[in-house]
């Protein structure tokens, strides 16, 4: 079997490839156009895809024929179009679990930036400016005993959740597709409607996987129902946020702040007027970049095709549908 890696992962990875005898070919240069794309994919039997730009999509496996499997060097499949890769019976990998930690890691992280100003702060002591000890000046807000509303209670949000119970006794509720039995026993999490989830949550963060239907899902009406001291943190995709609406919220102080690892559009236009905003915290898409995490997502993007090599089920897979006598 030939597998296509678009742009190199961590090692321990290829080697777990290499050694199960599988052919591996990763280009020369990272940054493929999409005509590099389609002509590696022909001449392959799988791929290891990295990033999120390349869409899986009708016209993909149509002109793709030979392409059998699929390993996402993600969690998030949005990017595939899993109905196209059920009608083709082609398995399609992911990395969940493995990083959930390290993503909500930077949620949390996000929360706190915003809370404490650290990017005014920061940007002040980069212009020599560190201030006198000023009572009344750079003052953020502390997060004890603050209500945190979490959109979509997965693997992610559970880990933000109890992060944040943990450290700030943050009353938890939630908005879900699902009840979280385990979030409500462990954490006390309360399930309550998307409009209650909007204007309760002190932080509102958002962790559920998107669909089209859920673009741009807060926008201007939903950021003019938030409290007027509450942060609004993105760190699962960019397209539930209208990032037009999101800027016009925060410079009318319509919320407090905003903390995003995923732009709209993504990656976020140099000159766009979010950024120079100081209630504002904006990373380049970094959940999942620890070394730890990484190495995991490799391992497991690895044994996803080590399985479907040798004609067993994917480990992890977004489309396990496929393996049900059903499909
Ligand atoms: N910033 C980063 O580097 C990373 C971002 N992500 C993003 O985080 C997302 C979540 O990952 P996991 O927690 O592993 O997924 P998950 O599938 O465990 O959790 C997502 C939850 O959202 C819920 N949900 C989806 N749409 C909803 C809606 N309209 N209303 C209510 N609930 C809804 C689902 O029911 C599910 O419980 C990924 O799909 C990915 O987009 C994941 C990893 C790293
Ligand atoms: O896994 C994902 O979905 C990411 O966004 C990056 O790890």
């Amino acid at each position: 079997m030939k597998i296509f890696i678009n742009r190199r992962i961590p090692e321990v990875g290829i080697k777990m490839l290499e050694d199960t005898g599988l052919e591996i070919f990763i280009p020369e240069h990272e940054n493929l156009s999409h005509d590099e794309w389609m002509s590696y994919c022909k001449s392959h039997d799988a791929i290891l895809s990295v990033g999120m730009d390349f869409k899986f999509d009708k016209d993909f496996f149509n002109e793709c024929p030979n392409i059998k499997a699929i390993a996402l060097y993600s969690v998030g499949f949005d990017h595939v179009d899993i109905k196209e890769a059920n009608q083709r019976n082609i398995p399609v990998g992911n990395t969940p679990d493995v990083l959930s930690k390290a993503t909500s890691d930077v949620a949390f992280l996000l929360m706190q930036a915003v809370a404490r100003r650290a990017s005014y702060n920061f940007e002040k002591v980069k212009d020599g400016n560190w201030g006198d000890f000023e009572p009344l000046h750079a003052l953020g807000q502390e997060l004890y005993g603050k209500t945190l509303g979490i959109f979509g209670l997965g693997r992610i949000g559970f880990e933000m959740a109890k992060k944040s119970k943990a450290a700030f006794d943050m009353d938890i509720i939630y908005h879900n597709r699902h009840k979280n039995e385990e979030a409500e026993k462990e954490l006390n999490a309360k399930y309550v409607s998307f409009e209650e989830l909007v204007s309760r949550s002190d932080v509102l963060s958002v962790h559920a996987n998107f669909k089209p239907e859920q673009k741009e899902l807060f926008n201007a009406e939903i950021f003019e129902k938030m409290k007027p001291d509450s942060i609004f943190i993105n760190t699962a995709r960019g397209g539930f946020h209208n990032q037009k609406d999101l800027y016009e919220a925060l410079i009318s102080k319509q919320i407090w702040g905003a903390g995003l690892d995923v732009t709209n559009p993504e990656p976020i236009f140099k000159d766009d007027p979010i950024l120079e905003l100081s209630n504002v915290c904006v990373l380049p898409h970094i959940g999942s970049a620890t070394i730890e995490a990484r190495n995991a997502m490799a391992k497991l993007a690895a044994e996803n095709l080590i399985a479907f090599s040798k004609g067993q089920k994917m480990p992890a897979c977004a489309n396990p549908e496929i393996y049900s006598d059903n499909n």
